[in-house]
């Protein structure tokens, strides 16, 4: 596990782009039992020192501002692109021979998965694929609708928030393809299944396909949150008001089958980032999934 000091940039976002760190990855090494008790105590401690319920009515409150602010100060600059996109599902390269493909990209942000799959797919007026994307952030919305690869002939992108369960400007059981991509881990845990048991309503039958990547229990980002950054369980709020959920495999296998989805994959992802210039070693998980609509 990495060591106790606490890196610069302290409880905030941590990057979820593993291309920004030099790194090497572990992917088949197993987590020793010690390091696992070690983890364990450390989300014991923070579940124990867990923030109160005032404060966390207060950041609940605040929770529909916290994302614009956050678009307010990095505007496209905090994610980079996801250049990893096409090698994790390659299903998002879509060959010119195929029918019509229409794709819907949830919690999108300013953009770091379309544009790359616009860009990718050499997307034109002409093209067979038509992408749908959505944000709760307004903010967001309008930084990624002002980039020059915008363009409504293949893209159109709305403020929708997930949790508000309101009809998709989308045909039910019409998108090949869902993309959420760190964002369940947003949304407080009471509220996901409701939220995938809605999007599912707009996957083709039998082949519509849900594609997921998020935080794994124990990623680093996890252990070293301050104890009263703890909302519940695997729950916590950044400093500015965002708030991060760490996923198990297990969980999120129950969570898409019992709405509907049938698995295709379902992984864990382990890294160990190093960033040399600060001498930190950083253990990353993340989980990424692939389920298919019954
Ligand atoms: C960590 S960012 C990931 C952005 C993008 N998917 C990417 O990979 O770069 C999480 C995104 O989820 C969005 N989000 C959070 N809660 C949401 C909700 N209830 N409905 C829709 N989007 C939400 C945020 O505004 C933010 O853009």
């Amino acid at each position: 596990m990495a060591e106790s000091k606490r890196p610069a940039f302290g409880s905030r976002h941590l990057s979820d782009d593993r291309d920004v760190f030099s790194h090497n990855a572990w992917d088949d090494v197993e987590w020793s039992e010690e390091q696992n008790e070690q983890a364990n105590s450390v989300i014991a401690k923070q579940y124990e020192n867990r923030m109160s319920d005032d404060k966390w009515e207060i950041i609940k409150s605040d929770l529909p501002s916290a994302w614009n602010r956050f678009y307010d100060i990095h505007e496209n600059k905090f994610f980079k692109d996801r250049q990893w996109l096409f090698t994790e599902f390659p299903e998002l390269i879509i060959p010119e021979s195929s029918q019509s493909t229409t794709i819907l990209e949830v919690g999108c942000g300013v953009g770091n998965c379309i544009f790359p799959i616009i860009r990718t797919n050499n997307l034109n007026q002409q093209s067979n694929v038509f992408l749908y994307c959505c944000d709760y952030s307004s903010t967001a919305i309008d930084i990624l609708k002002q980039n020059p690869e915008y363009n409504t002939k293949y893209c159109h992108a709305f403020v929708y928030d997930l949790t508000s369960l309101s009809p998709l400007p989308i045909q039910e059981n019409s998108l090949d393809v869902i993309i959420m991509i760190f964002v369940l881990s947003a949304i407080h845990p009471s509220k996901h299944d409701e939220v995938i048991n809605n999007l599912v309503k707009y996957l083709k039958p039998g082949r519509g396909k849900f594609i997921f990547r998020d935080y794994g229990l124990y990623d680093m980002s996890q252990l070293r949150f301050k104890n009263d950054k703890c909302i519940e369980k695997n729950l916590y709020a950044r400093s500015d008001g965002t708030l991060t959920y760490f996923f198990q495999q297990d969980e999120l296998d129950q969570l898409f089958t019992r709405n509907g989805l049938i698995k295709e994959q379902n992984i864990i992802d382990r890294r160990l980032q190093v960033n040399r210039s600060k001498q930190l070693k950083m253990y990353r998980i993340w989980l990424q999934c692939k389920y298919v609509k019954a």
